[in-house]
């Protein structure tokens, strides 16, 4: 009978990894004891003899433990102790040639670096597939072969959702970024989730690799958990909508959360003011120096990419990484993404590093991260009256990066992949001055750091951020939105630059009556 696996905590060994003076059997045993579900014996310069000494011993200790040996590449080892199967690499033994030698009992994995080689494989009758490399990797030369959660996510898209083939990501996959792979590697549509994550030297360079072990399998086992429960309040509708808003903004002067922003030279000034108006605290940070001290104050980032330099991306990169570390909410605010092939580059390579809390951005930016060319850019503006469908288009992105969508415009739309609403507030006066939507991005970054804080959550461990985000980003339009509604009737409002003076006051003095009266919220 072929070994069931469960792939969930994938090891590959490593000996050269071990650090000095840990024996490589110890190790592997207290590997096994933290939590690692599945062992993959890999040997790249062993001699044959030798190989199967350290197989069988390998094995003798899975035994143990239960739990099932893959040897890589070496089908006459495997055959030689007898394990639950192999893994091979695409340039390794064929998978036909393997299947031949090992019979239909035997379980083999095969590395799958692109779509077409994993569907070879799914067609091929691998039992499952190693999808990598997703990061770089200190245990082989994967440069040019680095895909990102996105790559890894388009093959797992490409399986026939019919086919029994199980999948594990590959590469750099450690604790501090494995509940953004998680996050990253799915398809909705096709209900394909991730079995395992393969992991080498988190646990085998590790001195406690009980500890390392059982750190990842937690992890894993979380994030399953937290699948499970979704934030639906029990009242799903307009009036609990905008009471669960008016919360939110009201508790800013109270939790006065810090909110870094990595803005742009045009309007970090109107950003900061803003979260001042709106009761929290500015900080304008954008170089990789600050990351590391500053994130764990921070009650959300806000990157916005409106005037992004190459510098200024580096710590994009860190910023970026270190909130999805520290559960910071992060709020990513494309700017022009569809403008230049450059900002289309350094928005991809951003989500390949991190995952965002919500997306924000007009109904260009929107499209161009989509994939989509309905709607033009010109350099920062959306051109036209946006997307004949925009409820599908957030929702589908929403669900790509898993997580919040907003989309502005004359309309706004916003989205976590199953709930959507529209909010028809605002006022033409907005589109009349420059950075209207990054200082709603300010506002979101805002009322998503407030939900974290003061949210309780059952299932903090498995999640990327605390809080109902989706409640923050529409707390956050309505906010902006109401206070410009407000400032556009003020007498002393005579054109776009006395507007924007009383916008950025009447967001300092909004209120439960105005914010309940004005909304204007409809559920999709
Ligand atoms: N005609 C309008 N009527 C009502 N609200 C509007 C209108 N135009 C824009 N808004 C509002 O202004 C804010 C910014 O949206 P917009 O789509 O103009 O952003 P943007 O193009 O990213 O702006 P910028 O690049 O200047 O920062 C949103 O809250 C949006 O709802
Ligand atoms: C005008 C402009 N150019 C780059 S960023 C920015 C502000 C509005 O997005």
């Amino acid at each position: 009978m072929k070994t069931e696996i469960d792939y969930s905590v994938y090891l590959v060994t490593a000996r050269g990894l071990l650090p000095e003076g840990k024996d490589y059997l110890e190790s592997l045993e207290e590997s096994l004891q933290g939590g690692v579900t599945v062992v993959q014996l890999r040997e790249k310069t062993t001699d044959t003899g030798e190989f199967i000494q350290v197989a069988q011993s390998t094995k003798d200790i899975c035994d143990k433990y239960n739990v099932p040996l893959l040897i890589n590449d070496r089908i006459d080892v495997a055959l030689a102790i007898d394990c639950a199967g192999v893994h091979v690499g695409q340039s390794d033994a064929p998978l036909s040639i393997a299947r031949k030698l090992l019979g239909d009992e035997k379980v083999i994995g095969v590395s799958a670096g692109n779509i077409e080689q994993a569907i070879n494989a799914q067609n091929g009758g691998a039992d499952y597939i190693g999808i990598g490399a997703v990061y770089g990797t200190q245990t082989k030369d994967v440069t040019n072969k680095i895909m990102g959660t996105p790559g890894a996510r388009s093959i797992l898209a490409a399986l026939d959702p019919q086919s029994p083939i199980k999948t594990v990501v590959i590469g750099g996959i450690k604790s501090e970024n494995l509940l953004r792979v998680l996050n990253g590697v799915h398809e909705k549509d096709t209900k394909r989730y991730l079995d395992g994550v393969a992991v080498v030297s988190e646990i085998v360079s590790s001195k406690n690799p009980r500890e390392a072990a059982s750190n990842l399998s937690h992890l894993i086992k979380s994030f399953r958990e937290s699948e499970k429960i979704k934030y639906h309040s029990a009242s799903y509708d307009v009036d609990s909508i905008v009471q669960e808003a008016w919360r939110i903004i009201n508790a800013i002067p109270e939790q006065h959360p810090l909110i870094q922003q990595m803005a742009n030279i045009v309007t970090a000034n109107d950003q900061a003011n803003a979260t001042l108006a709106l009761g929290a605290s500015p900080v304008m940070a954008a170089v990789v120096g600050d990351q590391k001290d500053l994130n764990p104050h921070i009650g959300a980032l806000l990157i916005n990419m409106g005037t992004v330099s190459e510098e200024q991306k580096q710590a994009m990169l860190v910023g970026g990484r270190y909130s999805n570390l520290n559960k910071k909410p992060l709020i990513f605010d494309p700017v022009a993404l569809g403008a230049t092939s450059f900002r289309k580059q350094t928005g991809q390579e951003l989500l390949n590093h991190w995952a965002p809390t919500v997306i924000k951005g007009n109904a260009a930016e929107i499209g161009a991260l989509s994939g989509l060319t309905e709607v033009a850019t010109k350099g920062v503006d959306s051109v036209g009256p946006g997307f004949k469908n925009p409820v599908t288009v957030v929702k589908s992105l929403a669900n790509r990066e898993r997580c919040i969508v907003v989309m502005t415009g004359k309309d706004d739309y916003i989205s976590d992949g199953e709930r959507t609403v529209k909010i028809s507030n605002g006022h033409s006066l907005l589109g009349q001055i420059t950075g209207s939507g990054c200082v709603t991005g300010t506002a979101i970054a805002t009322c998503c750091a407030v939900s974290s804080m003061t949210t309780e959550d059952m299932n903090e461990d498995g999640k990327l951020s605390r809080g109902d985000h989706f409640m923050a980003a529409i707390a956050g339009v309505l906010a902006l939105e109401i206070a410009a509604e407000i400032a556009s009737k003020r007498d002393d409002v005579r054109g776009p630059n006395t507007f924007r003076s009383a916008w950025i006051d009447e967001m300092s003095k909004l209120n439960e009556i105005n914010l309940k009266k004005l909304s204007c919220v409809t559920l999709t």
